[in-house]
């Protein structure tokens, strides 16, 4: 197979990073061919989409990674030299409440891939040269109590069935390595931020319940750390880490920006407050709306990464400042967020 031929492979691009990867790889290289297939669950949407539909190299499929007929049927009709699997269930309170999707998407989703792209990749003579990139989580590595780093060496500890089925892929990855000499490649980044994330991860409930000004659920005593990471910064990551990354390697990608859930909330109250005082009625400011709540089952303390291994080898750094990226964000929620677009 021609190489400028073959299509990438995005599932799950219908979510919030897959479609900023999307966008932004066709953006990069204008003459590359993406086939996006998603199931479109709650938390994906076509919208995040709209600015590429027309583009003449990008297809979608609508179909579930866990349906093999579907998956099959797509390696058959495109020409599929490469696949990054974005496709998750990835919110740790829905897993809370039920692992069953998790594992179902997470871990047999996964294992389809991974099967269907072994046999026809082995047909293809190409298995040693078609790329495997799996998306994977900082949360595989456990939680924080000091102020120690996850490594790429750390060993998978997860706390909650999202991390467990996360880890549990990444390990199956890595067993389709091994066993049959597959061109795999993990990436773990911390939590991302961004327009169009889904309303229920913690920055848009932020900005979404502020603005609706409605309570700010801030779970337990608000001091679990998160490390954020703007999503552009995380795709530029990625583009590298596909193209660069050592089969069978994992790289940790991190933002830099360590937070207590609690300031982070503060901060961005107060971008509300002083960017966008008439949206506040009559209320003094957005922080009066923060409310303390009961804390997540199991809550994992402090995630934070060592993404040396990725900046030393590629020259990778995030761009994007928080303060700025919080903004950008903020700005859209404002302006092109509405609660029944998606
Ligand atoms: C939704 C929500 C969350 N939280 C807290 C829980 C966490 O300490 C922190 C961030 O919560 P979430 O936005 O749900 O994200 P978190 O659990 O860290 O996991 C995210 O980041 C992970 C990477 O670290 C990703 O693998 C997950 O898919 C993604 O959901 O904020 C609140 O205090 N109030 C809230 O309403």
């Amino acid at each position: 197979m021609n190489k400028s031929d073959s299509y990438l492979l995005v599932t799950g691009g219908a979510g919030f990073i897959g479609s900023n990867f999307i966008k932004y790889y066709l953006s990069q290289y204008p003459h590359a061919k993406v086939v996006n297939v998603d199931k479109l669950t709650y938390a994906g949407s076509t919208f995040n989409l709209e600015s590429v539909a027309d583009h003449p190299n990008y297809h979608f499929v609508h179909a579930d990674i866990t349906d093999e007929k579907a998956v099959d049927r797509i390696f058959n009709d495109y020409p599929i030299g490469g696949v990054i699997n974005f496709a998750a269930e990835s919110h740790v309170d829905r897993s809370i409440e039920d692992a069953s999707s998790f594992v179902n998407t997470n871990v047999m989703g996964t294992m389809v891939l991974l099967q269907i792209a072994r046999k026809v990749w082995t047909e293809q003579g190409i298995l040693k040269a078609a790329r495997f990139h799996h998306i994977s989580t900082d949360e595989v590595y456990g939680s924080l109590d000091n102020d120690e780093k996850f490594h790429e060496q750390t060993p998978y500890d997860p706390r909650n069935p999202y991390s467990a089925s996360k880890a549990g892929a990444n390990l199956l990855v890595k067993s389709f390595g091994y066993t049959y000499g597959m061109n795999i490649v993990i990436s773990s980044s911390s939590n991302n931020y961004g327009p169009s994330q889904h309303e229920e991860k913690l920055i848009p409930t932020i900005i979404s319940n502020a603005l609706r000004h409605n309570p700010i659920p801030i779970y337990g005593d608000g001091k679990n750390i998160r490390e954020w990471l703007y999503v552009e910064d995380h795709c530029r990551a990625l583009d590298l880490i596909f193209h660069q990354g050592q089969s069978m390697e994992s790289y940790n990608i991190g933002g830099g920006n360590e937070l207590k859930n609690i300031d982070l909330a503060v901060k961005i109250c107060e971008i509300l407050d002083n960017n966008y005082p008439d949206r506040k009625g009559s209320l003094n400011s957005f922080k009066d709306l923060i409310t303390y709540t009961e804390d997540r089952l199991g809550h994992d303390r402090r995630y934070a990464v060592d993404d040396r291994k990725l900046r030393g080898a590629m020259g990778w750094q995030p761009v994007v400042a928080m303060e700025n990226g919080l903004e950008e964000t903020v700005e859209w929620y404002v302006n092109q967020w509405t609660p029944t677009s998606r």
